[in-house]
């Protein structure tokens, strides 16, 4: 797949050595319509099977001297593309030309002044006296072989770099965060004006060159299943195949009893009648809860979840008879490109804090080949995308949830009783906070049923009940996240209707808890 999209746009390669904001070089090449792609550090050129406009090399945490330390593929050189070294890039160009890399007496961290000594420079064309973000302990100690010294700053006087006479750039600054403030720029300069990469990386395009593309693909007879929720990724890539192949995509919504309230009924019209997908539900809530009994363990529940949730698809999906006589031949997977990203680190994926529950179990089991179209997009393309097509926009900005649901959310052993009085509480809780006109602002919100009981008194009796617990929290990308700052009369509100109409419950708490050190779900 990622072969493809790179074939069919100029496509900027970006080489990651490890740096936390290399995936912004390929936002910000992205914003400015230049299709761009992150592989590691290690790609193989003569194993990437298309052609690069042009290369950059990503900062990273290791120092070029070292040993072990990473190194790229001087084949990048034979490609006779524009090159530009970042940070470790940038010593990575330094080091493979006469090794002119060292530990510095300064390290630098923060806002630099640069300053352009060549105003002819293409990389620095509009650029003149600007803040630069640095990040770096190590510096350069000479030119490498036949470059000539562009730009510097007030500790790094090999600040920016340029080859005599091919188009390779040495920069020590992070043109990708905002607060280099001409850092856009610079990359547009090396995109568009250096490299030639044409702007043509917009939605309406991709729409275009991926129906198409899926059609080639699954031919005119074949027919592909995938498994749908309700969330944002799923309806996206469901609605995209349903516009390429119609009725031959089977989607299955699996009601594994630990949905939001009225969660199965509503996804069902909503995609149904709404975007003309062809879903059927599952009632699998029997067996679901039955093999939840007596489990208190979380990872014990995710695991059991995903492994029923398998089970049950399997299942559904062996039903599904096409109609040109053979069997099922693809499955849709709604894989983002930050699930890709988070699994391409040339030192393996990072350590696992819990199994997220997905459906990738399925591939050698059942030998389907795999359709993941929205691979190569950030969350917020995605929504675009949705937009584009015609989802409504309720479910294009809808909240995540995750996929075993509820069951993490009601701490300790999961019940039908117990799944009722989360949804109930849940359901209150976001309908307030979609009346206060604050349901976007929020990345994430649910509440979670705490497993102890509390005093309380109504009416002037004695309660003895349980405890919720609200989260709401902001993110940019859930790998961290801060709590969200409500009003208390918004506070005092919701405790008061939960309190009041959900049975069971006798007190509400509000989760004031960042991640880290806390994760965003309970469990
Ligand atoms: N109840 C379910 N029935 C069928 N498939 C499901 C169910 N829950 C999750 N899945 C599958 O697991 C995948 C991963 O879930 P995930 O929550 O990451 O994505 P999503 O639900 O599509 O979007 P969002 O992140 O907005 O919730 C889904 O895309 C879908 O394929
Ligand atoms: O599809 C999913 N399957 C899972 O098993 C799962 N666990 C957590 N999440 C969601 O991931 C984001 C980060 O959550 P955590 O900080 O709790 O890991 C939050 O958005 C969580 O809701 C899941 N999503
Ligand atoms: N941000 C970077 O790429 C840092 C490169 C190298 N590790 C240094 O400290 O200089
Ligand atoms: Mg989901």
């Amino acid at each position: 797949m990622s072969e493809q999209v790179s074939n069919m746009f100029d496509t900027i390669l970006v080489l990651d050595f490890g740096s936390q904001y290399s995936h912004l070089i390929t936002r910000r090449l992205r914003e400015f319509n230049v299709y761009a792609e992150m592989l590691p550090c290690t790609q193989k050129i003569s194993e990437l099977g298309w052609k690069p406009t042009g290369v950059i090399l990503s900062g990273g945490p290791y120092s070029v001297y070292e040993e072990g330390a990473p190194h790229v593929d001087k084949a990048i050189f034979d490609l006779n593309v524009p090159i530009l070294g970042i940070c470790y890039g940038l010593q990575e160009l330094a080091w493979i030309d006469g090794k002119h890399v060292g530990r510095g007496e300064k390290r630098e961290y923060g806002p630099s002044t640069l300053n352009v000594l060549d105003k002819e420079s293409p990389l620095f064309k509009g650029i003149d006296q600007s803040t630069v973000w640095m990040s770096h302990g190590d510096k350069l100690h000479g030119l490498p072989k036949d470059y000539v010294t562009v730009a510097t700053s007030d500790n790094s006087p090999y600040c920016g770099i340029a080859h005599k006479s091919l188009p390779v750039y040495g920069i020590q600054f992070h043109p990708e965060v905002t607060h280099s403030t001409q850092g856009k720029t610079l990359l547009k300069n090396f995109a568009i004006d250096i490299c030639g990469a044409k702007q043509n990386w917009t939605m309406e395009n991709f729409v275009d060159t991926e129906i198409q593309r899926i059609r080639k693909l699954v031919g005119p007879t074949a027919e592909v299943i995938g498994a749908v929720s309700g969330g944002v990724d799923s309806t996206v890539a469901s609605k995209l195949m349903t516009e390429a192949i119609g009725d031959r995509f089977h989607a299955i919504l699996v009601d594994n009893g630990v949905l939001r309230l009225n969660e199965a009924e509503n996804v069902k019209k909503t995609l149904v009648d709404g975007l003309g997908i062809n879903l059927t539900v599952v009632d699998a809530s029997d067996e679901f809860l039955d093999k939840l009994k007596g489990v208190t363990d979380p990872e014990k529940k995710r695991k059991i979840i995903g492994n029923t949730f398998i089970h049950v698809f399997e299942r559904e999906a062996a039903k599904i008879k096409p109609k040109d006589g053979k069997e099922i031949e693809f499955l849709l997977q709604g894989t983002l490109y930050p699930d890709v990203i988070e699994s391409i680190s040339f030192k393996g994926p990072s350590q696992t804090i819990k199994t997220h529950h997905n459906v990738g179990g399925l591939l050698d089991d059942m030998k389907l080949k795999l359709i993941e179209p929205l691979r190569e997009l950030f969350k917020d393309e995605v929504r675009h995308l949705g937009e584009l097509l015609g989802i409504p926009h309720d479910l294009v900005w809808r909240h995540p949830f995750p996929g075993p649901g509820i069951a993490i959310r009601v701490l300790g052993e999961v019940t039908r009783e117990q799944v009722e009085i989360a949804r109930k509480a849940d359901h209150i809780y976001i309908t307030e906070i979609r009346k206060a006109g604050l349901y976007n602002k929020i990345s994430q919100a649910f509440a979670a049923l705490l497993p102890v009981k509390s005093v309380g008194v109504m009416g002037d009796q004695r309660t003895y009940e349980q405890v919720i617990a609200l989260r709401a929290i902001e993110t940019t990308d859930f790998m961290t996240a801060d709590w969200y700052p409500f009003e208390h009369d918004f506070l005092k509100r919701v405790a008061l209707r939960i309190v009041n109409e959900v049975d069971g419950v006798a007190r509400v708490t509000y989760d004031i808890t960042s991640k880290p050190p806390a994760t965003v779900e309970w469990e």
